[in-house]
C-alpha cells in the first residue's frame, strides 16, 4: 500500500481529523476548521491516488475534502473504518462521485455550487472570443516573428453580433454564459435542455424588449425541442450540462457533422460529454470549424492529434480559476464537511451561498450543499438571510 509522503497539518491538537487531498487556495477554509476543533492534514504532492489517499486516511478520519479522484466503495468504505462521516467534492460537478456508495456508508457527500457560476462561464465566453477571432494563432504568429504588415486576409475571424448562440444545459453556469454572449455582443439564443429555463427566456424578452426602445435591434431566444435544432442554427455553441449516461459522447461524429462548417464549439463542462477522437477528425478536415476546449476525455491527456490542432485552443481545466471562485469552492467545501462533523442541518438554498462568504460574521450552521442529504435524513435548514 502506498504511504504518504510529506504530511502538512494544522492545529495537530484537534479534535476532528478532516483530510484534504489537495492544499486549496486561501487560508479561510483553514481558520473555519481550527476554530471548531479540527486538525487539517494535506499531502503536498499534487495528484494522489486512491492507495494514496487510503493511507492518508489511516484509522481516524472524520472527514475529507477531494476533487477529481475516483470517490467509491474503496475510499467510502476506507472512510467509514476510520470513522469518518462527511465528503465534499471542491467542485460543484461530482461525475467522480459513487454516491450511493457513499450513502451505503452513511457519508454526506458535499459538493460547491453557486460560488463558480460566472467565473466558469466568463472563461467560457473567453474562449467563445479566442476562437471567434483566433488570437492564440495570431499570438503565436507574433511572436514567431511572422508579422510583415497589415494584410486584408490576415486572421479572419467570425463576428458575433447578430449572430447566434447556442447552449446545450441551461443551468446556473449555461444560462450565465448565454447572458453574457447576448448582453454583451447582441447575440440571439437557441438553447437545449431537459428543462425550461423561464429565468433566461424571461431575461432575454427583456433585454430585446429595451433594445427595441432604443432604437436597436431586438434579441431573441429560442428553446429548441431537440439538441440536434442548436447544432444546426447556432454560429457559437457551448456546453454546460453535467456528465452522465445521457449527456456522454452527445457531442460525436454524427452531431459535429450537423454544425456550421464554421461555427465554434466551447466546452468547459466535462470532457468525456465530446468523443474527442471523432472532434480531432472533424477539425482536421474543417479548417474552418473551431473549438476552446477546457476539459478532456482522458484528462490530463489530449486524445492524439488534438495539440496539433490551429483550430483549436485548449486550456488545463481553469475555467474556475478566479481567487475569489477558488477560495469560495475551499470555504464551501470544508464547511461541508465540518457542517457534517457537527450535525448541522442542510442549507436552504445551494444556489444562493452568499451568506457563507461574508468574513465579518460566522457562517450559518448548515451544510452548504450536500447531495445526498435526503437519503441521509438530515433535515432542511429552515432559515433564508
Ligand atoms: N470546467 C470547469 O472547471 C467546470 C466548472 C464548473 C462546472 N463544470 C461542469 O459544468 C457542469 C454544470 O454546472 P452547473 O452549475 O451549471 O450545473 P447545473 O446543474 O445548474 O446545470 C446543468 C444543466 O444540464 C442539464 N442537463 C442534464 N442532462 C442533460 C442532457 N442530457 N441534455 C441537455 N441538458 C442536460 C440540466 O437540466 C441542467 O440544467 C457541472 O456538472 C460540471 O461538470 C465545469
Ligand atoms: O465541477 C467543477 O466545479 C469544476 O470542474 C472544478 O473546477
Amino acid at each position: 500500500m502506498a504511504t504518504p509522503i510529506s504530511i502538512q497539518v494544522w492545529n495537530p491538537s484537534g479534535k476532528y481529523r478532516v483530510v484534504s487531498t489537495k492544499s486549496m487556495p486561501g487560508t479561510r477554509w483553514i481558520k473555519l476548521l481550527t476554530d471548531q476543533d479540527c486538525r487539517i492534514c494535506t499531502e503536498k504532492k499534487t495528484i494522489l491516488s486512491v492507495e494514496d489517499i487510503v493511507a492518508l486516511i489511516g484509522d481516524k478520519c472524520d472527514g475529507v475534502i477531494g476533487l477529481t479522484e475516483d470517490w467509491g466503495e474503496v475510499l467510502f468504505s476506507a472512510l467509514r473504518r476510520a470513522g469518518g462521516t462527511a465528503f465534499s467534492n471542491m467542485a460543484v460537478g461530482y461525475n467522480n462521485v459513487d454516491v450511493s456508495a457513499a450513502t451505503k456508508h452513511g457519508i454526506a457527500v458535499g459538493n460547491t455550487p453557486g460560488v463558480l457560476t460566472e467565473t466558469t462561464a466568463e472563461l467560457a465566453a473567453s474562449l467563445s472570443l479566442a476562437a471567434a477571432r483566433r488570437i492564440v494563432e495570431a499570438d503565436q504568429f507574433m511572436r514567431a516573428g511572422l508579422y510583415d504588415g497589415w494584410l486584408p486576409h490576415l486572421f479572419v475571424g467570425n463576428l458575433l453580433k447578430g449572430q447566434t448562440v447556442g447552449v446545450i444545459g441551461a443551468g446556473r453556469i449555461g444560462s450565465a454564459y448565454a447572458r453574457m454572449m447576448i448582453e454583451g455582443f447582441k447575440m440571439n439564443l437557441i438553447y437545449y435542455d431537459l428543462y425550461q429555463s423561464t429565468r433566461l427566456e424571461k431575461f432575454v424578452t427583456a433585454y430585446g424588449q429595451f433594445l427595441k426602445a432604443n432604437g436597436e435591434q431586438p434579441v431573441t431566444w429560442k428553446r429548441a425541442a431537440t439538441m440536434e435544432d442548436v447544432l444546426r442554427d447556432a454560429d457559437v455553441i457551448s456546453l454546460h450540462p453535467v456528465l452522465d449516461k445521457t449527456t456522454y459522447h452527445l457531442i460525436n461524429k454524427e452531431s459535429l457533422a450537423i454544425m456550421k462548417k464554421e461555427a465554434i464549439l466551447v466546452n468547459a463542462s466535462r470532457g468525456p460529454v465530446i468523443d474527442e477522437a471523432a472532434l480531432v477528425e472533424h477539425l482536421k478536415v474543417n479548417p474552418m470549424f473551431r473549438v476552446g476546449l477546457d476539459v478532456f476525455e482522458d484528462e490530463p491527456y489530449m486524445k492524439p492529434g488534438l495539440a496539433d490542432q490551429k483550430n483549436a485552443i485548449v486550456v488545463p481545466h481553469i475555467a474556475s480559476a478566479s481567487k475569489w471562485t477558488r477560495e469560495g469552492m475551499a470555504t464551501l467545501a470544508a464547511l461541508n464537511v465540518l457542517g457534517r462533523i457537527k450535525g448541522y442541518p442542510l442549507w436552504s438554498d445551494p444556489n444562493r451561498v452568499d451568506p457563507f462568504f461574508d468574513e465579518n460574521t460566522p457562517p450559518p450552521p448548515a451544510c452548504p450543499s450536500i447531495v445526498n442529504g435526503k437519503q441521509l435524513g438530515t433535515y432542511i435548514c429552515m432559515q433564508r438571510t
